[in-house]
């Protein structure tokens, strides 16, 4: 029988790969790697700022500039980080001596990190190490300036590196909520390149049962003006190799797959514990096949790791030239899952054995022409005008209902001063409160009515009565409820109390409301405090005045009962 012995020194000893941290970002992720554990490599942290330098614990730190910027950071300017590298050189080279790989991190736009990586970058290439750079693009929010910093930056590093695989922070956002804060989209970004080192390191320096070599790892990368496209994913337990395949095509720099549709070299390597089958592995390269080109370069690779217990990841590589990358709609990442099941969530394993039929390239249906639409119409907001309605007919008021009259409850009289008391009337049904009155208070608030309110008058040309409300909310055309309104800075409910029969008149403006004199108070004959006075004496009684006064048995309810004693 013949048998073959697996050469395991095709693979990198662990002593001679070096990852660095360079610059406050590349520190972040360095101490991201660090806590994360990852056996055999040596780390090493760079930077200008020395407060940021002294806080990294994980392995060997160089302090760049420090006649230079004196242990501050470079301020954001790359010629003093390409300045304060130099000064540093000599220690960094013997630092890199020897190296086989390097992994250089760092974010791209500051001072430190744009100057520097480049440098240090050539530096170790000329001590013969193959050198994979992961550098992160900065937040569009971060400014032109930054961005062009990183650029150029990204453009030397394209020729100096042997493989480049860029993180666009925008894009990193979209790993964590809108709302989560803006350390939580540096932590997600940091955790997603550090696990994608740690995969390119387990890839290049595992034993594996198909080992791939640096050569390969080279040629998936071929950074000739091109862009690394890097997806890893891991998971474990059942269906875990189509889980794992969904969680690569998920990183965002794979555009859930899309991208990988014109790569023309991809690099996969997978990674499992010891109960890792073959079938496995076949399962899941024909779920790949959907996401690459038939004529693509497939270098594959595979590892048993007795580590990795029931668990199984997969790394995909690959390039692809700038402006192919540029030239990528955003949005195709909604595309591509609707083209594959793999992406679909609620589909499981099933997928690969009983593949579905490819869908037909699919089309975006053309956009209805969009109806004018009137309540899409911004109106500045001012004062609430209601637009013409035709006259209403003018129907002749209702008498209205008697009310029930009030009764009182015989007080015994009191021997002397008596206190003033009123019965309390029984009441048939509790009201609910009257809103507040609508006048205006001057004094309360000198913001001008409306001021706060984001309403405009709705279109009811053809509308019917019930779809005629009278505002309209900007951010909901068609609100199940509108939202609490505030005038004059209180707060107005939109259900009043319960009515009395009203008159078919139409609603009058609002600011055609006659203000209404308060009446004036006497209490004791003296006003109190400040209070102004009432006048029981000249306000009108009587439902009727002049006709039906509120006389009961002689007695004039319209007045107070002590009152009415007196008399
Ligand atoms: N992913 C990630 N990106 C970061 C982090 N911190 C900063 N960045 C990005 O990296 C860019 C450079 O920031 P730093 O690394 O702090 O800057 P520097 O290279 O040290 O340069 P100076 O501060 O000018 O000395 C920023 O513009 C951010 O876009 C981080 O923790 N994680």
């Amino acid at each position: 029988m013949i048998s073959y012995t697996r050469d395991p020194q095709q693979t990198i000893p662990t002593s001679s790969v070096k990852i660095i941290g360079l610059g406050g970002a590349g520190a972040n992720m360095l101490e991201r790697v660090a806590l994360d554990g990852l056996e055999g490599a040596e780390l090493l942290a760079t930077n200008t700022d020395i407060r940021a330098l002294s806080a990294f614990v994980g392995g060997q730190k160089i302090q760049l500039g420090r006649n230079l910027t004196k242990g501050l950071g470079a301020g954001g300017d790359p010629e003093l980080g390409q300045q304060a590298i130099l000064e540093a050189e000599d220690e960094i080279r013997s630092s890199l001596k020897g190296r086989r790989i390097v992994f250089l991190c760092v974010g791209l736009g500051g001072g430190t990190g744009s100057g520097a990586a480049p440098i240090i970058t050539r530096i170790a290439r000329e001590e013969g190490a193959f050198v994979v750079v992961f550098a992160t693009m900065p937040f569009a929010f971060e400014g032109r300036r930054r961005r062009e910093q990183a650029d150029t930056a990204l453009n030397e590093l394209a020729v100096l590196s042997n493989a480049l695989v860029t993180f666009d922070n925008n894009r990193m956002g979209e790993l964590v909520l809108a709302k989560q804060g803006i350390h939580e989209a540096f932590s997600a970004a940091d955790h997603m390149i550090c696990e994608s080192i740690k995969a390119v390191i387990r890839l290049v320096i595992r034993p594996g049962l198909i080992n791939v070599g640096l050569d390969d790892l080279m040629s998936a990368l071929r950074t000739n003006r091109s862009r690394c496209l890097f997806g890893s994913g891991l998971a474990k337990g059942k269906d875990r190799a189509a889980r794992a395949l969904r969680n690569a095509l998920a990183s965002p720099l794979l555009d859930q797959g899309a991208l990988l549709k014109d790569a023309q070299t991809v690099l996969v390597h997978l990674s499992g514990g010891e109960d890792l089958t073959l079938y496995e592995i076949e399962l899941l390269m024909q779920g790949l096949q959907k996401f690459v080109p038939e004529k693509a370069h497939v270098l594959f690779g595979a590892a048993v790791d007795p580590a990795m217990a029931d668990s199984l990841s997969i790394t995909l590589i690959s390039a692809l030239p700038e402006d192919h990358l540029a030239a990528a709609p955003r949005d195709s990442l909604s595309k591509a899952s609707r083209e594959n099941p793999l992406l679909d969530p609620s589909d499981g394993f099933t997928s690969y054995s009983d593949p579905e039929p490819e869908p037909e390239e699919f089309e975006e249906e053309p956009e209805p022409e969009p109806e004018p639409e009137p309540l899409a119409k911004v109106v500045p907001l001012t004062r609430y005008e209601p637009e013409p309605e035709p006259e209403p007919e003018i129907q002749p008021e209702p008498e209205p209902e008697p009310e029930p009259e009030p009764k009182f409850i015989p007080q015994a009289a009191p021997k002397e001063e008596p206190p003033v008391q009123v019965a309390p009337e029984p009441e048939p049904e509790p009201k609910p409160e009257q809103p507040a009155p609508f006048i205006a208070d001057p004094e309360e608030d000198d913001e001008p009515p409306f001021a706060e309110t984001t309403y405009a008058p709705r279109n009811t040309k053809g509308k019917s009565e019930d779809e005629m409300d009278a505002f309209t909310f900007f951010d909901n055309p068609a609100p199940a409820k509108a939202p609490a309104k505030k005038l004059w800075g209180k707060p107005v409910t939109d259900e009043l109390p319960e009515q009395k029969p009203a008159s078919s008149q139409p609603e009058r403006p609002r600011e055609a409301i006659p203000s209404v004199e308060q009446p004036k108070l006497k209490l004791g004959g003296k006003p109190p405090g400040n209070q102004s006075e009432l006048s029981f004496e000249s306000a009108p009684r009587g439902r009727f005045e002049g006709q039906s006064p509120n006389v009961v048995d002689g007695e004039d309810l319209d007045l107070p009962p002590f009152l009415r004693k007196k008399r």
